[in-house]
């Protein structure tokens, strides 16, 4: 499969197009540092906060919020009950943990707003203009918005997210289900897709899916990009820049 053989792009948002992992990472860490300093203060252990650089990319990056949630949880040895989707953010649940995460989300996203990742827009533009479909495909619930705020809406033909998810009951990634379904929308073979992640649990979807084509985009350095590699990712670049001769894009 030569790169001139794609039809459509699939990318990923948070940390692709708009610079929001971290306000994720943040959110995530402020959240499972409150409720282990609970926690070991109650058993008399000691307090081992979640570590963005290993913790993030490793159990949370790119998966849904109750996958992420459940994932740091069982990597620390911790069960919780899972709750139901309206739990508030004080249940001592999953969901609980999920709505207390995402309040601080939207408190951040609120005050900081939300950044694009001027390579990402120039690249979507190109790739249309050369009569490519584009889909946006995020684990995240809040993709509508940040889209909405981020002035991105209009540069995709189909939307996958969090709530898509959910409604149709797909598993998220590092299921390869949510992309699939996003070039099932694009009417587009995955052979004949591009698959666009940031996280090793999206780069490993686009592997699991048999796309065309697994960019890793490595926005953070230090051995990142070495990690997507291994998760799946066909070539890294830290720019999207760096792809348009390769994908014929002028
Ligand atoms: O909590 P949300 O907005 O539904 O997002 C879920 C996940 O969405 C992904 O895109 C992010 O990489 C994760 O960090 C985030 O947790």
């Amino acid at each position: 499969m030569l790169p001139s053989d794609l039809r459509a792009c699939l990318f990923d948002m948070d940390g692709v197009l708009t610079d929001t992992a971290a306000v994720h990472s943040a959110a995530w860490k402020q959240m499972f540092d409150e409720f282990l300093r609970e926690r070991s203060a109650r058993a008399g252990e000691p307090f081992v906060p979640f570590d963005p650089d290993t913790d993030y990319p490793r159990y949370v990056d790119g998966k849904k919020r109750e996958d992420g949630t459940r994932s740091f949880l069982a990597s620390r040895g911790i069960e919780l009950p899972e709750g139901s989707p309206d739990d508030p953010p004080d249940a001592p649940t999953v969901r609980g943990l999920g709505a207390r995460k995402n309040d601080l989300v939207l408190r951040l996203l609120d005050e900081k707003g939300v950044t694009v990742f001027p390579d990402a827009v120039a690249f979507l533009r190109a790739v249309r203009d050369r009569g490519m479909r584009t889909a946006v495909v995020s684990s995240s619930a809040n993709t509508v918005q940040v889209l909405q705020v981020a002035g991105l809406t209009d540069l995709f033909d189909a939307r996958v997210d969090g709530v898509t998810a959910r409604d149709r009951d797909l598993p998220g990634k590092p299921a390869p289900d949510m992309f699939l379904e996003g070039a099932r929308e694009l009417g587009v073979e995955p052979a004949r897709a591009a698959v666009f992640e940031d996280a090793l649990a999206g780069v490993a979807a686009g592997r699991a899916g048999d796309f065309g084509l697994v960019v890793g985009v490595d926005r953070v350095g230090g051995g990142h990009g070495e990690a997507l590699r291994e998760h799946g990712a066909d070539i890294v670049v830290d720019d999207l820049g760096e792809l348009r001769e390769l994908l014929e894009v002028r």
